[in-house]
């Protein structure tokens, strides 16, 4: 520990270790993309469930090749032809429809010119039986196993749900997540301030939009003034929320309430304030069935603390396997001092292909975090690094 601090990697597995994938519940499949399964999903047909055409043009008998025949009939997609395909026939079919029986390869339209009835090979056609016939089961057979318990649903999963017979899916449900943004000071975006003491509340947008990229069910109530029975008051009132997360009050001034508060209404303290800058004033408890994230007020604080806690958190919390934002390497394209007891994120750019530090590192510096490529990490009592080496960052944005 750094003066009481927990260092960050610590901090997320105890917070990771309060949380689990939610409770399982089926739901249609217009509902689910981004949730996991929560049980495998089995086939409840073959598909296709007969061979069918893989092209437009004629079923006829392999044996008949190279013709000519007479047309019998049609095979629509949706609509088969009931008849059987003799010696010398062929059916006209269209891709998807179902291959007469008798039939056992289809020529392509190009390859044949038909008069009447009458029917001549002019291409090459296909001489090997099954040729142009998706066989039935070729894609998965009845009761396959499609995909495991834990993956994550996304479009492609969903088509072959329903392909597989499936209007719905048994799924971790979403997350209810309750954004608390306390302080005296905030008013809501595009209203006039009072005063210059005041400025507009940014941090609850910020956090609903950083959660918008996962299914979860946000709850955003209005602004709370720094007030220990209001905030207590709503913190209880969301203790049946998977998570409620406060922006401000985390701090140690006399203004910052969110712990007193969470113990007015029985809540309890898991661990207060982490070895990283920025973001050391993070608060995990618990309340009821929720658990309390309290984030910093300062914007990019509260940004950076999100995306290596909140994020993670609620991926748990929706059962998927990669939680942590990804760091890569680059060239550092000047030196980065030596780092004290703290992890440090700092805003950085792209400078010909190498990281350099913004400016402006304020942790409520929304200018520089918007400019910023990168977080660069450097981690507790690091060396210095010197342009040229090698540094670790999370990338903020994709290169265009
Ligand atoms: N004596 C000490 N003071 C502070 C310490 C400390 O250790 N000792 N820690 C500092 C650090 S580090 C941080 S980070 C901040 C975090 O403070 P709080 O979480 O208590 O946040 P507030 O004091 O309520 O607000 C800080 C800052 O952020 C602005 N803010 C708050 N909410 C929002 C919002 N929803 N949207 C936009 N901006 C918001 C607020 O106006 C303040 O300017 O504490 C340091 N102090
Ligand atoms: O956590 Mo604070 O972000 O160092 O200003």
């Amino acid at each position: 520990m750094a003066g009481g601090l927990i260092p960050l990697d610590e901090a997320r597995e105890r917070l990771l270790g309060l949380a689990a994938p939610r409770p399982a519940l089926s739901l249609p499949l217009d509902q689910v993309t981004g949730l996991t399964l929560a049980e495998p999903l089995l086939s409840l047909r073959n598909q296709p469930a007969a061979d069918l055409s893989a092209m437009d043009g004629y079923a006829v008998r392999s044996a008949d090749m190279p013709g000519p025949w007479r047309v019998i009939g049609e095979s629509a997609a949706g609509r088969p032809f009931a008849g059987t395909i003799g010696p010398g026939e062929a059916a006209r079919i269209s891709t998807g429809a179902m291959v007469p029986r008798g039939a056992d390869c289809v020529v392509v339209q190009e390859d044949v010119a038909r008069d009447g009835n009458s029917l001549l090979l002019t291409g090459d056609g296909p001489a090997t039986p099954g040729a142009h016939i998706r066989r039935a089961g070729h894609d998965f057979a009845n009761d396959a196993l499609l995909a495991d318990a834990g993956t994550a649903v996304d479009a492609r999963l969903i088509a072959l749900a329903a392909m597989a017979g499936h209007d719905a899916l048994t799924v971790h449900r979403h997350p209810r997540i309750a954004i608390l943004s306390t302080g005296d000071e905030l008013v809501p975006p595009g209203e006039p301030a009072p005063s210059p003491a005041h400025i507009p509340a940014s941090n609850g947008l910020m956090l609903a939009s950083m959660l918008s990229a996962l299914p979860c069910e946000l709850i955003m109530p209005p602004l709370l003034p720094d007030d220990r029975a209001t905030i207590a008051a709503a913190l209880e009132q969301h203790s049946h929320a998977d998570l409620i997360v406060t922006t401000g009050g985390a701090s140690v001034g006399d203004h910052d309430l969110i712990q007193p508060a969470l113990a007015d209404c029985d809540g309890t303290v898991d661990f207060w304030r982490i070895a990283m800058r920025p973001g050391k004033p993070v608060m995990v408890g618990r309340l009821g069935e929720a658990i309390v994230l309290g984030l910093p007020g300062n914007p990019v604080s509260a940004y950076v603390t999100a995306m290596l806690l909140l994020l993670p958190l609620v991926r748990r919390m929706l059962g998927y396997q990669q939680l942590v934002p990804a760091t890569s390497q680059a060239i550092a394209g000047e030196c980065f001092p030596a780092n004290g007891p703290r992890q440090d994120f700092v805003r950085a750019r792209f400078r010909d292909g190498a990281l350099i530090r913004l400016g402006n590192q304020d942790s409520g510096a929304l200018s520089a975090l918007v400019q910023a490529d990168a977080l660069v990490v450097r981690p507790a009592h690091a060396a210095e690094v010197g342009a040229g080496d090698t540094v670790d960052y999370i990338a903020l944005r994709h290169q265009t």
